[in-house]
């Protein structure tokens, strides 16, 4: 023991009293050196207070707990007190030892005060407690359920992970929570209920419930403790879910049975039903409980379960029976029923599925009769009925079309549709993606005598539920007379029905189409053909024969032109010939290949008729750039033909146009004309040729147009006459022509007549004798002073009615003569239907073309004829002296030409007159 400052009497008690203390109580200097120590060191440290006075304290400790005393010296020196610090010792013997320190320092004394008690035992019970803590922790967190803990102020002790997961009680941060503030999900839930009742019971509760939140079944077991409550739950949701299936399979299965369409009826080992579905009571009449523990006999019009079904069906087999059912009522249906067995629990059942045929067998019964009359009905239709199959052979036919291919059935049996039809208007019929239906389809079966028949085609196909094609359905029917029809319409709207040309609708097509493929440096000649005596002949013959004339013209047409060439005719005598050729010289060779068709006499009516013809001709590309234009020139052309002189072809000329355009002009002044005074009427004396006496007068029409000059009656009058103009031209002329001879006669003092040429197209007007007779009225002129011309085809257009037109006129006194006679077909013959008294001879009958004089035979005949036919004959156009006498001595009766006098004005003529008389 060192030496210490004496402590007071008092303190020597003190420390004797601290001897005895269990704790090791030690005085230390500032320095850390030990003053002084209980006696407790001994049995703490294992030094004896000797032996650890002037020790440094820190030698005692364990040396990783060094720096940390030293820390805590120096805060104690600083007046901190320490308070039960635990540190490491170590004892004399070198084991370790955990004291608890506390120390303070005195100020007064320069001293420190410590105390330490051992704490290695309990220490150690601690450690052992966190580490039994741990292990349990482990278990609860290793297993798989979920657990926690809950003390009686519902407040969480503990949670395991699954816990966690479960009811979302983390278990860190809520330990010490209000479970239902952590999980408030659970207020009002069985959960809680349980709880609370194991709570107050002290009771455990075992109980299953579904949790929301996580959406699963939970079994769940609670244990109160003396702390609270201790919870276990383990997920059966799985469990739960395959029940769940169970049941509802179960039930499935019940409603199944309960609601099966079929009557459902089991029966045990026995043969006694023990169980029938709904529709079975519904079936049979019996009420569930009426059906239970009767034999199946009962309702089985005979027996079933014979021994043998028995043994097979517990051999494992079905059977599927046609039977009579009975039902309560005893009364019976048809049903079809299927038998099998099954054991359940060990006992052996047998189930027969009953299915009502009453209704089946009516529908079956309705669709035999259905097919019987689809079979009548096929029968008898006259459409073509045929059945195949996938493979197109047939399988079924009706008579109709038998009679319609001319096969019989056995024959047609058999065969493809491809054999059937010639050409068949459904491919690909066995494809997946063939047509369901085809509707009006037009197709030509073949007969059995060769040929075939059109016929309409209606088809379906049937299907199998894979979309494979299983059979098709045909129905057709003949329309051969429609389709002959269809031809003929459209042969007639194509075609010219007198020569079977086409018309201009299809001549407009076929040139349309040579000239789009008319070739590069080729041509296409269009000709414009106009028979030039085709009016005569029919004015002559009738329109029959002009018929045969223009049939025997397209023959001969069609004979000179090729196959691919177009011949058509546009109506009347008008035809159109269309040909590719090279070029102009080969159109030429053409049209003159048809003028020599043309030109060889046609026989009519038992003469020979020399029909000739004009052609106007234009060439694509060079006359003209379309079908229009090419039209246009070549119809023109042939206008220059017919004008050139006839039976003659013309190429197109530009001119030509001009003509036509002067021709138009020509036209535009003639309207105007009779308004604006522009005629005058010239006069041409008619001479006896036996006292040289003038004895009438030709009124001859002169056109003194404001715009054009003098135009010649030969280039107006057709124009008049083709416009209708001379309908009112011809009136005013008459009008005129009467009005001034009967004041020429006046003064003259003398009868004269005079002549006035009427057209056709006069004569044509309904009222012509009244206008006739009226201006003969007006103008006071006797009607034997007037003398009508009338031209050959004005006379014989209509002959019935120029005849009765003629009569009347006749009957007036007018005297009537027929103009240019010679230069048309009429004979002689006609005119002895017809009231003429006098023929005018045209110059052209007198004088040949080269202005010969004709034959005087012929022409004293033609003469001698005429006077027999008491007609007079005036020679138009004498000229010179020589004709003069041969006319006098064919015994002529009067002539007028330049030789006498020309045409004049009326002043002129009355002073050629006046001179005449006096000469
Ligand atoms: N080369 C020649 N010719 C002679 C001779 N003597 C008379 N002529 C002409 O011969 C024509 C006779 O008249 P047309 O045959 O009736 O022929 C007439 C007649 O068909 C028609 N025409 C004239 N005036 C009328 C009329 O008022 N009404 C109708 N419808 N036609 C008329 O016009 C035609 C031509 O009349 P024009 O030019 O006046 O021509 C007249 C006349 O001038 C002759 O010696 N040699």
């Amino acid at each position: 023991m060192m030496n210490a400052p004496a402590l007071p009497a008092s303190a020597a008690d003190y420390i004797a009293h601290i001897d005895l203390a269990f704790e090791l109580m030690a005085v230390l200097d500032a320095s850390g050196r030990i003053v002084r120590v209980n006696a407790a060191a001994g049995d703490i440290l294992g030094y004896t207070p000797a032996e650890l006075a002037g020790r440094p304290v820190l030698e005692l400790l364990h040396p990783d707990e060094r720096a940390d005393l030293a820390a805590l010296g120096a805060e104690v020196l600083q007046g901190h007190a320490c308070q039960e610090r635990e540190l490491r010792w170590r004892r004399k013997d070198g084991q370790p030892v955990y004291l608890s320190l506390s120390a303070c320092w005195s100020e007064r004394a320069g001293l420190v005060y410590a105390s330490a008690r051992d704490v290695t035992a309990h220490r150690a019970a601690r450690e052992e407690l966190k580490l039994s803590r741990e292990r349990l922790n482990a278990m609860l967190e290793s297993i798989g359920d979920a657990f926690f803990a809950i003390d009686r102020d519902w407040r969480i002790i503990y949670a395991n992970r699954k816990a966690a997961a479960f009811i979302g009680v983390a278990v860190g941060p809520n330990v010490g929570r209000p479970l239902l503030d952590v999980s408030p999900e659970l207020e009002g839930t069985p959960f809680i209920a349980h709880y609370r009742q194991a709570l107050a019971d002290g009771q455990p509760g075992f109980f299953e419930a579904f949790w929301e939140p996580s959406g699963t079944w939970l079994e769940v077991r609670c244990y109160p403790t003396p702390d609270g409550l201790s919870v276990y739950f383990h997920d059966i949701t799985a469990k739960r879910t395959a029940l769940d299936a169970v049941h509802k399979s179960e039930k499935r299965f019940r409603s199944l049975f309960q609601q099966a369409g079929d009557s459902i009826v089991i029966a045990d080992h026995d043969l006694r039903i023990v169980a029938a579905n709904g529709r079975a009571c519904a079936s049979f009449g019996y009420t569930e409980a009426e059906f239970v523990g009767l034999p199946v006999t009962r309702i089985d019009g005979h027996h079933t379960y014979t021994p043998g079904m028995l043994a097979s069906l517990r051999a494992g087999h079905t059977h599927l029976l046609r039977m009579t059912k009975r039902r309560k009522d005893g009364s019976r249906f048809p049903a079809e029923v299927h038998v099998s067995r099954f054991e359940d629990g060990g006992q052996e059942y047998f189930q027969a599925i009953v299915r009502d045929l009453t209704e089946r067998e009516e529908a079956e019964r309705q669709l035999r009769a259905s097919e019987q009359r689809f079979r009548e009905v096929i029968e008898m239709t006259p459409a073509g009925y045929v059945l195949a199959g996938a493979d197109g052979r047939v399988l079924d036919v009706n008579p109709a079309l038998c009679s319609l291919s001319g096969h019989a059935r056995e024959a047609l049996l058999g065969r493809t549709l491809d054999d059937l039809f010639d050409t068949f208007p459904w491919h690909g019929l066995a494809a997946h993606d063939a047509q369901e239906h085809v509707q009006g389809v037009e197709a030509s079966l073949r007969h059995a005598q060769g040929g075939h028949v059109h016929v309409l085609f209606n088809g379906s196909v049937r299907r199998d539920a894979a979309g494979n094609v299983t059979s098709v359905t045909g129905l057709m029917s003949d329309i051969t007379g429609r389709k002959q029809a269809e031809t003929r319409l459209q042969q007639l709207a194509t075609h010219d029905t007198l020569t079977g040309l086409p018309n201009r609708a299809l001549l407009h097509e076929r040139v349309q189409h040579m000239l789009d493929a008319c070739p590069q440096g080729r041509a296409v000649a269009v000709m414009f053909l106009d028979l030039d005596r085709f009016k005569e002949v029919n004015d002559s013959f009738g329109h029959d024969l002009g018929d045969v004339l223009l049939c025997e013209v397209a023959t001969r047409l069609r004979k000179v032109m090729r196959p691919g060439d177009v011949i058509a005719r546009l109506g009347g005598d008008e035809f159109v010939v269309a040909a590719e050729c090279a070029g102009p010289a080969d159109a030429g060779a053409i049209a003159q290949k048809l003028l020599d068709a043309l030109g060889l006499p046609v026989r009519v009516g038992g003469q020979d008729v020399n029909a000739g013809g004009s052609i106007g001709i234009s060439l694509f590309p060079h006359d003209a750039s379309t079908r229009e234009l090419l039209f246009q020139t070549a119809d023109t052309a042939m206008y220059g033909a017919k004008r050139a002189g006839r039976n003659r072809y013309r190429f197109f000329e530009p001119a030509m146009t001009l003509a036509a355009q002067a021709r138009m002009a020509l036209e535009m002044a003639l309207r105007p004309a009779l308004a604006r005074s522009e005629f005058e009427l010239h006069y041409q004396p008619r001479v006896d040729l036996r006292t040289m006496r003038v004895v009438g007068l030709e009124a001859l029409l002169r056109w003194n147009s404001a715009d054009l000059g003098r135009v010649s009656p030969g280039e107006f009058i057709g124009i008049a006459e083709e416009t209708g103009l001379i309908v009112p031209i011809g009136r005013w002329v008459l009008e005129e022509a009467c009005g001034q001879t009967r004041r020429l006669i006046e003064r003259q003092g003398r009868a004269i007549r005079v002549s006035v040429n009427v057209s056709a197209r006069q004569l044509a007007q309904a009222g012509f004798v009244d206008e006739v007779r009226d201006v003969l009225a007006r103008t006071g002129l006797p009607a034997a002073c007037l003398e009508l011309e009338l031209t050959e085809s004005a006379l014989i257009e209509d002959m019935a009615r120029t005849a009765a037109m003629l009569d009347e006129l006749r009957v007036l006194g007018v005297k009537l003569a027929v103009d240019d006679f010679g230069t048309g077909y009429s004979g002689l013959a006609y005119l002895r239907r017809l009231p003429i008294d006098i023929l005018k001879l045209d110059r052209s009958f007198v004088l040949q073309d080269d202005g010969r004089i004709s034959a005087f035979d012929f022409v004293k005949a033609f003469v001698d004829m005429a006077h027999a036919l008491r007609l007079s004959v005036v020679a138009e156009g004498v000229e010179t002296a020589d004709v003069l006498e041969f006319l006098r001595a064919a015994d002529c009766d009067e002539v007028q030409g330049y030789l006498m006098a020309r045409p004049m004005p009326l002043d002129a003529l009355e002073a050629w007159l006046d001179a005449a008389t006096e000469g």
